[in-house]
């Protein structure tokens, strides 16, 4: 059965499988009644009260019943039955249906409709039933449970709701905890701020102390100054006083004397008894002499005592006057610095309090907010309450809102302690063993953080070390550094039935038969023709790990056309052999993957090729590059780069190889007598190698350039011609700039001239300065090139001169012999064999 007033969509209450739900809308009538029509054809309906009430029959099974798919049936079996409150639905016959229903369809009983809420729904019709019944008569099959049918889509509908009243309450909590994290930062905050308010507070406090200290020393000082003249008045006065009494004493003794003799006078005149005229002329005389004296001493002692009281009324008033000016002066400063302690105390306690107050606010809402979420977990059915639990327990892991409960509670103890001058103590939550833990977990993080600071420090010494010793070893072999290769005769030397002019007297010195005789050569290493491309790239591996370590290194081939340059860094066409190149490219990425979690690397490179005194990017295709200006710059730490030129990224030694065979494709190449094929430029690769200290962020760049020259060559000889000789002109003054750099070098100039050539310009970085430089040297054994080998050993020889000065001496002879070969080719005139 299901339910409908009549209109389409009905707002109704619905406990749908012991959830309550929300805004629940009915199925629409039409579409119900087209089910009606189909499923539910034998169920009777009521049109007297409630014309789309499908009641259930008796002879209706469960299966039968729309929207009984198994599914939402075992889950009605399994649940609490769905409750629908305003219903339309009459009473009589509902009664009767019900009864039924009860006996035939078990699963229905589960589907109950509260009567009386559905009566409070219905409105007049039913109100005017139950009045006539009597308001006061409540009839018993009032409280009746009507069963029911919920369609499939209300089902589906209902279901919906749930989800989106989860996916609601999931985003409130959600919500919760990001507002709880807010409030954790702010109080942080707070709590910094309070400190620094501290902190601020201690410090004027202490300035006020020394303040009032030197006050009170200056004013100290001053009132012993003032003492001082004080005594030293007092001490004058005190003298005036005694003399001024030693005459009052004078003064009354002669005072005395005088009474005496009036005295003696009067009773010599009773006892001699003589005639009147006689004695008074005899006695009169002294006595007024004696009364006059005694009156001008009275005088003078009065007088003495007059000043004696001004004297002593004067140092009384000084007294006072000295007392009462230092202790004025004393008392304004002291007063003036109590008032601004005073003023100080006054705003940082109006500051406590608003920090109290604030943090008390927070405290509450945290706490509310914590006691809202219990209870709404308090309010959620067993499955949701799962669900909300699980989530509490999320918010508590990630960010523990006890500890931030706590933190609050413990900034607020600590404002009351401030504002009250109390020790702080640790009560009742706050001591909690959760805090006292976290307090452990705090010290225990920062003890490790203390130890790993100092295994970062040791590791870095240590690298530094290593680096410092690394690179050390290296510069004890020389910062440039000239290995010479022999290779085998060729094919078409063998044919020739060519004589070997070359013989390698030990791993360092090699014999070339001249015309002149046999002319010894030494060298850092000698690679005599039986020697692998394994061994030579071994011996000069370890500067790819000062590349990676922030040297700029660069390594370099030289040598006649056809002497193997190209064989010893490319390697040979069918890459069975290869060569410097691509194994230094794998030996990058496996020192990096060695070091990767303690480094991060970045590689980037670019290819050019100097052709005919142009520079051209091997990145892009021929035509392109003919249209881009490439310039040689330098940046401000001396590091050379080609502005213009395509710098690319590579993150293997793969993806540097891909890079590198697209340049290769697009290089100059060029048949002479002497080869079938030539390499007619300079090669240059220049790999970057920034590399950012994991441990301490420290930043190195390297820069490992690798090149491959264009083969010197005699013009005459190989029968260029044209554009070949253009380009055989340009060749060789590019190695004849490259010439001019190393005798600059090798003889310490001030001024090295690297500017005169592209070459010299892009090879700056890597010649000279604390650049490390290794140079091979190839020739070839074959009397056929006797000449070009024998300059290119003279050419070597020089370059190897520029790191050893006793070396330098030695061969100076050799030096001045290049510079006329330099001269003369140059000129353009034949280099002699005599050289
Ligand atoms: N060590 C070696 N072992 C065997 N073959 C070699 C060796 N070195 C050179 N060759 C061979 O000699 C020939 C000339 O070598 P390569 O092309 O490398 O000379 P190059 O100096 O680069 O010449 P260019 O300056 O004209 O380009 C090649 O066929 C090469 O395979």
């Amino acid at each position: 059965m299901y339910l409908n007033n009549g209109a389409e969509n009905v707002s109704m209450s619905l406990n749908f499988m012991g959830r309550k739900l929300r805004n629940h809308t009915v199925a629409p009538a039409a579409k119900q009644r087209a089910w009606e029509s189909t499923a539910l054809s034998h169920y009777e309906e009521d049109a007297g009260v409630c014309p789309r009430v499908v009641l259930s029959h008796p002879s209706v099974s469960s299966e039968e019943l729309p929207g009984s798919i198994p599914d939402l049936r075992e889950e009605l079996q399994q649940h609490r039955p769905c409750n629908i409150h305003h219903t339309l639905l009459d009473h009589g016959r509902e009664q009767t249906n019900r009864r039924a229903a009860k006996s035939e369809v078990s699963w229905l009983r589960k589907c109950r409709l509260k009567w009386n809420t559905f009566r409070h729904w219905i409105g007049t019709d039913h109100h005017r039933e139950a009045n006539a019944r009597g308001a006061s008569k409540r009839h018993p099959e009032d409280e009746m449970d009507i069963k029911m049918f919920i369609p499939y889509d209300s089902a589906k509908l209902c279901i919906t709701q749930i989800t989106s009243d989860m996916m609601a309450m999931k985003s409130k909590h959600q919500e919760v905890i990001q507002e709880m994290k807010e409030n954790f930062v702010s109080a942080s905050r707070d709590n910094q701020t309070l400190e620094d308010l501290n902190e601020s507070l201690q410090l004027q406090q202490k300035m006020l102390e020394d303040k009032n200290e030197k006050v009170m020393a200056s004013w100290d000082k001053e009132k012993n100054k003032m003492m001082d003249q004080f005594s030293s008045r007092l001490d004058i006065l005190h003298s005036h006083q005694a003399s001024t009494l030693q005459e009052l004493h004078l003064a009354r003794a002669e005072m005395g004397k005088v009474q005496e003799i009036l005295q003696s006078i009067q009773e010599k005149k009773e006892e001699q008894n003589c005639t009147e005229e006689q004695i008074s002329g005899e006695t009169n005389e002294p006595l007024d002499g004696a009364q006059a004296h005694l009156l001008s001493l009275t005088e003078n002692l009065l007088k003495r005592e007059r000043e004696l009281s001004m004297l002593m009324a004067e140092q009384k008033r000084a007294t006072g006057a000295v007392e009462q000016s230092a202790y004025a002066h004393l008392l304004t400063a002291v007063i003036q610095q109590s008032h601004q302690v005073y003023a100080a105390l006054t705003e940082a306690k109006e500051q406590f309090d608003k920090m109290a107050e604030d943090n008390q606010k927070e405290l509450v809402e945290i706490k509310e907010k914590l006691e809202q979420t219990v209870k709404e977990c308090d309010e959620k059915s067993p499955e949701e309450e799962e669900d909300v639990q699980q989530k509490m327990e999320d918010v508590q892991m990630d960010h523990a809102p006890h500890s931030d409960l706590l933190l609050h509670e413990v900034i607020q103890v600590a404002l009351e302690c401030i504002r009250s001058g109390a020790k702080p103590t640790l009560i009742g939550s706050v001591a909690s063993e959760e805090w006292t833990a976290e307090l452990d977990e705090r010290v225990r993080l920062k003890q490790i953080k203390d130890d790993n600071k100092k295994v970062i420090e040791n590791y870095t010494t240590e690298r530094t070390l290593r680096k410092k010793y690394y690179n050390m070893v290296e510069d004890m072999k020389g910062k440039i550094r000239v290995f010479c290769r022999i290779r085998p005769l060729t094919r078409a030397e063998q044919a020739k039935k060519g004589q070997v002019v070359i013989t390698c007297l030990d791993d360092y010195s090699v014999i070339l038969e001249t015309p002149r005789g046999p002319r010894e050569f030494q060298f850092d290493k000698i690679f005599n023709s039986q020697c692998t491309q394994e061994e030579i790239f071994t011996e000069s591996s370890g500067l790819i790990q000062c590349a990676i370590d922030g040297f700029n290194v660069c390594i370099f081939a030289y040598g006649h056309t056809g002497s193997g340059k190209t064989f010893t860094m490319v390697g040979d066409r069918d890459r069975r052999n290869p060569g410097i190149i691509p194994r230094t490219f794998t030996k990058i990425f496996e020192i990096i993957q060695d070091n990767e979690s303690k480094f991060d690397f970045k590689v980037s490179a670019y290819m050019l090729e100097l052709y005919n005194d142009r520079l051209q990017d091997l990145f892009v295709t021929p035509a392109e590059a003919f249209n881009k200006r490439i310039e040689i710059k330098r940046d401000r730490k001396g590091l050379v780069f080609a502005q213009g030129a395509e710098m690319k990224d590579a993150a293997s030694a793969g993806e540097l190889f891909a890079l590198f065979e697209q340049g290769c494709a697009n290089r100059h190449i060029a048949a002479t007598k002497m080869n079938v094929e030539s390499s007619r430029s300079h090669l240059i690769i220049g790999i970057m190698i920034e590399s950012r200290n994991l441990t301490n962020g420290s930043v190195s760049f390297g820069k490992l350039s690798l090149v491959d020259l264009a083969g010197s060559e005699r013009a005459a000889k190989t029968g260029a011609k044209d554009d070949q000789l253009k380009e055989a002109n340009s060749i060789n003054k590019s190695l004849s700039a490259l010439g001019d750099v190393i005798s600059a070098l090798s003889l310490e100039q001030t001024h090295v001239p690297y500017r005169n050539n592209k070459l010299t310009q892009l090879m700056q970085d890597s010649l000279g300065g604390n650049a490390k430089t290794l140079m091979i040297l190839n020739i070839s054994p074959s009397d056929g090139t006797l000449d070009e080998t024998l300059t290119s050993l003279i050419y070597a020889t020089r370059v190897k001169a520029i790191t050893n000065n006793a070396q330098r001496n030695i061969d100076s002879k050799e030096i001045a012999q290049l510079k006329e070969v330099i001269l003369k080719l140059k000129s353009g005139q034949p280099v002699e064999e005599d050289i």
